[in-house]
C-alpha cells in the first residue's frame, strides 16, 4: 500500500508517528508493509546566520528519527545553546530565534551541499540517511519559497511586509495579518517524485496541520491541487480545529488573514475540490458537502496510542473510500 501525506511541522510529524505506530502495529501485511511518502513544507524556511533552516523538513525528520525536543515539537532533543549564546554577546540578530547547537550541524550540512549545488531533495535525502525516518520525505519543491506576511501596524495603519517566521516567532502571530503570501510558490516546480506520489498513492492524507501556511502552502506549488483533484486515490483529512479553535499552534491568526472561519467546516471549504473524507472532532458541524464523507473521532494527539488511533482511523475512513470507489 502507498500512502502519501501533506505534511507541515509539529502537528503533521506527531501525525506521521502515530501513522508509522498504526502500521507497525497493524496485523494485515497491506498495512504493516506501506509505503508512506510525505510531501513537506517549505515555505517556512529561512536564513538566518548564514545558515539555511528547513523548520518544517526538520521537524518531521526529528520526530520520526528519535531525536525531536518533544515539549517544543521543533528542534533537537538535549540540546545546548553554546553558538546562541555567543551569537547574543555579538548581538547578533535575530535575536529571537534560537539555533541549538546540535540543530545547527543539520543546517550547516544542508547549507554547504545547497552552495555546492545540490538540490533540496538531494540534501533533505543526505540528512534522512542518518536520521532514518521510516518514510520518504519529499520538500515540497527545490525553489525558494518563502511565506511572507502583511502587518498593518505601520505608522498611520502603513502595511510592512516579514518573513513568516518574524511574525510567528517574534510576534506570536499576535499583530494581525492583512495578508498571507507564499512568494515564489506561482514559479515553484514540485520536486521530484512530488505529483508521482499523488498520483500513484492509494490513500491520500491531510494531517492536522496548518491549513494556511504548511498545507496551503504545498497546494500553491503549481500542479500538487491538480494532482489531488485527479489522483484515483482518496484523500483523506484531519481536522486541525476543533470546537472553533486550532489543536495546536495558532492557525486561527492564519485564517483569520485569509477571511476564514476557525472551523471544521470552513478548513474542509479550503480543500473542497478534491477533499473525499474528513475526520471532524466529537461536537464539531459537519461541512455540508454532497460527496464528503465525514466522520467523528477523539482529534486530540494526546499520547502515542491516542494518535495511533487517530491516524488509523484516517486509514480506515481512506480505504473504506478506496473499496466504495472500487465497487462503483
Ligand atoms: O518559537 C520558536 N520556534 C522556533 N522554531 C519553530 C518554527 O519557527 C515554527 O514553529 C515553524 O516554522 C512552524 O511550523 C524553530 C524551528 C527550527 O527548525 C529551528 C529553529 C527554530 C527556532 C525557533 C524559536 O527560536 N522560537
Amino acid at each position: 500500500m502507498r500512502i502519501t501525506a501533506l505534511a507541515g511541522g509539529v502537528g503533521g510529524a506527531r501525525f506521521l508517528r502515530g501513522l508509522l505506530a498504526h502500521l507497525a502495529a497493524s496485523p494485515d501485511p497491506g498495512r504493516s508493509g506501506a509505503d508512506v511518502t510525505v510531501v513537506g513544507n517549505t515555505a517556512d524556511d529561512v536564513t538566518f546566520h548564514g545558515l539555511r533552516i528547513s523548520p518544517d523538513l526538520d521537524s518531521v525528520m526529528y520526530t520520526l528519527g528519535g531525536g525531536i525536543d518533544e515539549a517544543r515539537g521543533w528542534g533537537r532533543a538535549q540540546e545546548t545553546s553554546g553558538v546562541a549564546d555567543e551569537l547574543a554577546a555579538y548581538g547578533a540578530e535575530p535575536s529571537w530565534f534560537t539555533l541549538g547547537d546540535k540543530d545547527i550541524a543539520t543546517h550547516l550540512v544542508r547549507t554547504r551541499m545547497l552552495a555546492e549545488g545540490a538540490t533540496l531533495s538531494e540534501v533533505t535525502a543526505r540528512l534522512c540517511e542518518r536520521w532514518r525516518p521510516g518514510v520518504r520525505l519529499l520538500p515540497m519543491t527545490d525553489d525558494v519559497v518563502q511565506t511572507h506576511v502583511d502587518l498593518a501596524d505601520g505608522p498611520g495603519g502603513a502595511v510592512r511586509r516579514v518573513h513568516f517566521q518574524e511574525w510567528w516567532v517574534r510576534l506570536h502571530a499576535a499583530v494581525p495579518a492583512v495578508r498571507i503570501e507564499a512568494v515564489g510558490a506561482e514559479r515553484a516546480t514540485p520536486a521530484p517524485g512530488v505529483l508521482d506520489a499523488l498520483r500513484e498513492a492509494d490513500v491520500v492524507v491531510l494531517p492536522p496541520s496548518n491549513p494556511v501556511v504548511s498545507i496551503g502552502a504545498v497546494l500553491q506549488v503549481p500542479g500538487v491541487r491538480q494532482a489531488l483533484v485527479e489522483t484515483t486515490a482518496p484523500v483523506v483529512g484531519v481536522s486541525p480545529v476543533i470546537a472553533g479553535a486550532p489543536v495546536r499552534g495558532m492557525a486561527d491568526a492564519c485564517l483569520a488573514a485569509v477571511g476564514v472561519p476557525t472551523t471544521a467546516a470552513a478548513v474542509a471549504g479550503l480543500y473542497a475540490d478534491f477533499l473525499d473524507g474528513w475526520l471532524i472532532a466529537e461536537g464539531d458541524e459537519a461541512p455540508a458537502r454532497p460527496g464528503l464523507v465525514v466522520r467523528r473521532r477523539p482529534l486530540l494527539m494526546s499520547s502515542p496510542a491516542a494518535t495511533a488511533d487517530l491516524a488509523g482511523a484516517a486509514l480506515d475512513l481512506g480505504l473504506e473510500l478506496a473499496g466504495r470507489e472500487r465497487a462503483a
